[in-house]
């Protein structure tokens, strides 16, 4: 299997040592629309087929594997069947939520989440909010989904304005993504989730792959990175519903299936089976 070449000297670069050193590579993946293809409902994703097996053969040949994802980290885990994965981290809550080896380590919600949790309902009635309007109770954080909605994109620019203002009113930030606000708690990214992994591995390359608005953070601190000699390659997981991540990155593969044929691509690479 043939690897794809990234379009930027930055991103040459870093494909070039992830491969010399593989062993001191960090890969970290989002999770919905990058390991998993996008679907109407939520509660049904599921992980592109067979790439929770190609991220566990590469788990065995680099540094480290881990999941960034605005999910709770259990529920990226249930979903995905990541516990497969040997050694993987799985950052939930965009980094509030650290899943290793079946138990999980958080920082406690700001009371904020309860009065979003109380009012939420209300408000979209009063709103008028479509009918297919959603919300997703996450625990630490809650969703609102136009999705199924008739006009997903005319559901979000109604309803945006009153959950940013609610969002402020209760001290949490507004997290906008593919046909999704969230209200989630502020002093978290995936870029300072990121980061923070990259301290504590000290890896000589870092591989980020993500494809929505939540991922822009961590391809900022993979290109702040390059500055402190650690190289670094950004990938998108394309899709035609967000565009600014494509032209953020170094890589940009065909949704979670394009994806797959890269870590497959590299696993084969690193193992000197590419035929290439
Ligand atoms: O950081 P991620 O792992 O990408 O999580 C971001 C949000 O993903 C989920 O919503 C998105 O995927 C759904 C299932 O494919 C889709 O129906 C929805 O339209 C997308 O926005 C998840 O439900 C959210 O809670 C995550 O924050």
């Amino acid at each position: 299997m043939s690897l794809p070449q990234p379009s930027t000297d930055a991103g040459r670069t870093a494909l070039d040592a992830f491969l010399s050193a593989p062993e001191r590579a960090l890969a970290a993946f989002d999770f919905d629309g990058t390991l998993a293809p996008i679907v109407a409902d939520p509660r049904t994703s599921a992980p592109y087929p067979g790439i929770v097996d190609v991220l566990a053969d590469l788990a065995g040949l680099i540094g480290s594997v881990a999941v960034v994802t605005g999910r709770p980290a259990e529920t990226a885990v249930r979903l995905g069947g990541l516990d497969r994965v040997p050694g993987i981290t799985v950052l939930g809550h965009y980094g509030a939520e650290r899943w290793e080896g079946g138990r999980v380590v958080a920082v406690p919600a700001p009371p904020g989440v309860e009065v979003v949790r109380e009012e939420l309902p209300g408000l979209l009635d009063g709103l008028g909010a479509p009918e297919g309007t959603w919300i997703e109770d996450k625990g630490r954080s809650l969703a609102v989904h136009t999705r199924r909605t008739a006009d997903p994109d005319g559901a979000l620019a109604l309803l945006t304005p009153a959950l940013s203002e609610l969002a402020r009113r209760s001290d949490l930030q507004v997290e906008p993504g593919r046909m999704v606000v969230e209200l989630r708690p502020l002093g978290v990214d995936k870029g300072a989730a990121l980061t923070a992994l990259v301290a504590e591995a000290g890896p000589r390359t870092v591989l980020y792959a993500g494809d929505d608005l939540g991922d822009l953070p961590a391809f900022d601190a993979v290109v702040g990175l390059r500055s402190q000699g650690v190289e670094g390659l950004n990938v998108c997981s394309s899709s035609d519903e967000v565009t600014a991540v494509a032209e953020a990155a170094d890589l940009v593969v065909s949704g979670p299936a394009g994806l797959a044929d890269l870590l497959g691509g590299l696993a084969d690479t690193i193992r000197g089976t590419s035929g290439a």
